[in-house]
């Protein structure tokens, strides 16, 4: 067996693999199970992210199509047990236990609720349980939802702190316009306009956003086909699988919460000075800040722009907006006069500055 650099892996397998002829296709699951047990009991830890429950919850009420979105959020939550009772099923035949856990775009935008999923993340892995992740489709509304697996997993994959993201789909990758597979990513080539298949929600171009986006943050990631499992071998040996998208510089923990995960809730225009201070690693001061957006609190996280209003990076500030309007141009110096107490010397620290640029 050889050895692999790859520690904690995301693996995710979209509808079209998990349903065939209109039914859970259980070799499939059982194989998929076997794999992945193995790479448990060789210590690579695996999180399984899972779709599949919009096309089981059809199928279990033998219908070909939810009529309303109501009735989709009820289909999925009734397929979601139907796909959870095949995988509990298999992974005991290996000897592997699972649980689930089921997530909204929020989950991974708002830090306190992050932290708490990265604190139940570390306890399964000191139980030596395998999570299977689908998006909380029953309760997913417009502004809180990820509408497919894809973005899911490539958000999972930085808040997780993977070394490899296999996105496994039912063809060999990404073709591009002579019907071959690329077999490594790049920006300037042409992709093949094909329809995407039956089941699933995400298509091609989502497989290939969420791509960008892990290996951006420093992840490996390649988009396959999960029929055939051996790709797993590959991508753990560092072999070539599928479509790849190499790493960029890792990215980790907080930074990489910042920059990939949080959302802003506002934008402050610094000068040039400020923007060299921040190229240098140094904190933001108000003194820099030319102009400020947004409906901000202490604490919220605000997108970072040049004088030329390019985005330069993101931050967790130290002010609200109401306090950050009246300080900008000001030094440190000068926050108690003026706002009557004293807080901190920086409106943005160094160590909460992520820059994308
Ligand atoms: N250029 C392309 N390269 C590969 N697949 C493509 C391309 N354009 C469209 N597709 C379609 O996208 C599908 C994958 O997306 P999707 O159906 O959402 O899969 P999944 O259910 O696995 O997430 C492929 O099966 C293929 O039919
Ligand atoms: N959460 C949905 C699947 C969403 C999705 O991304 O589907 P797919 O494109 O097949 O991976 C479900 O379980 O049906």
């Amino acid at each position: 067996m050889k050895k692999t650099n790859i520690k904690r892996i995301v693996i995710k397998v979209g509808s079209n693999l998990l349903i065939k002829d209109g039914e859970i296709n259980k070799t499939y699951i059982i194989e998929l199970s076997r794999k992945i047990s193995n790479l448990y009991k060789r210590g690579i830890k695996v999180i399984l992210i899972s779709s599949g429950a919009n096309a089981a919850g059809l199928n279990y009420l033998n219908l070909s199509r939810a009529k309303t979105l109501l009735q989709k959020q009820a289909i999925c939550s009734i397929g979601q047990v139907q796909m959870m009772k095949i995988y509990e099923n298999a992974f005991n035949f290996f000897g592997q236990k699972i649980s689930q856990i089921l997530l909204t775009k929020d989950d991974f935008t708002n830090r306190k609720r992050f932290l708490n999923l990265k604190n139940t993340l570390i306890g399964l892995n000191q139980l030596n349980i395998l999570p299977i992740i689908n998006e909380n489709d029953s309760i997913s509304t417009e502004e809180i939802m990820f509408g497919d697996n894809d973005m899911l997993s490539a958000m999972f994959s930085i808040g997780w702190n993977a070394d490899g993201l296999m996105l496994m789909t039912s063809v060999d990758g990404v073709y591009n316009d002579e019907k071959k597979i690329m077999k490594e990513f790049k920006d300037e080539s042409s992709i093949l306009s094909m329809k995407k298949t039956s089941y699933g929600s995400g298509g091609i171009n989502s497989k290939i956003d969420s791509a960008k986006l892990s290996s951006n943050s420093g992840i490996k990631t390649c988009i396959c086909n999960g029929k055939k499992l051996e790709n797993i071998d590959y991508f753990i040996n560092n072999e070539s699988c599928g479509t790849m998208f190499f790493p960029k510089k890792k990215i980790k923990n907080r930074k990489a919460w910042i920059i990939f995960l949080s959302k802003s809730k506002g934008r402050v225009f610094i000068n040039s000075g400020a923007k060299e201070a921040l190229e240098e690693n140094k904190s933001l001061l108000s003194i820099g800040v030319i102009k400020v957006y947004g409906s901000f609190e202490k604490g919220d996280v605000v997108d970072i722009y040049d004088e030329n209003e390019d985005k330069i990076g993101k931050g967790i500030i130290n002010y609200s907006y109401i306090e950050t309007v009246k300080i900008i141009g000001k030094k440190s110096s000068e926050f108690e006069k003026i706002l009557g107490y004293y807080s901190y010397d920086e409106l943005i620290h160094r160590d909460n500055i992520g820059i994308v640029k």
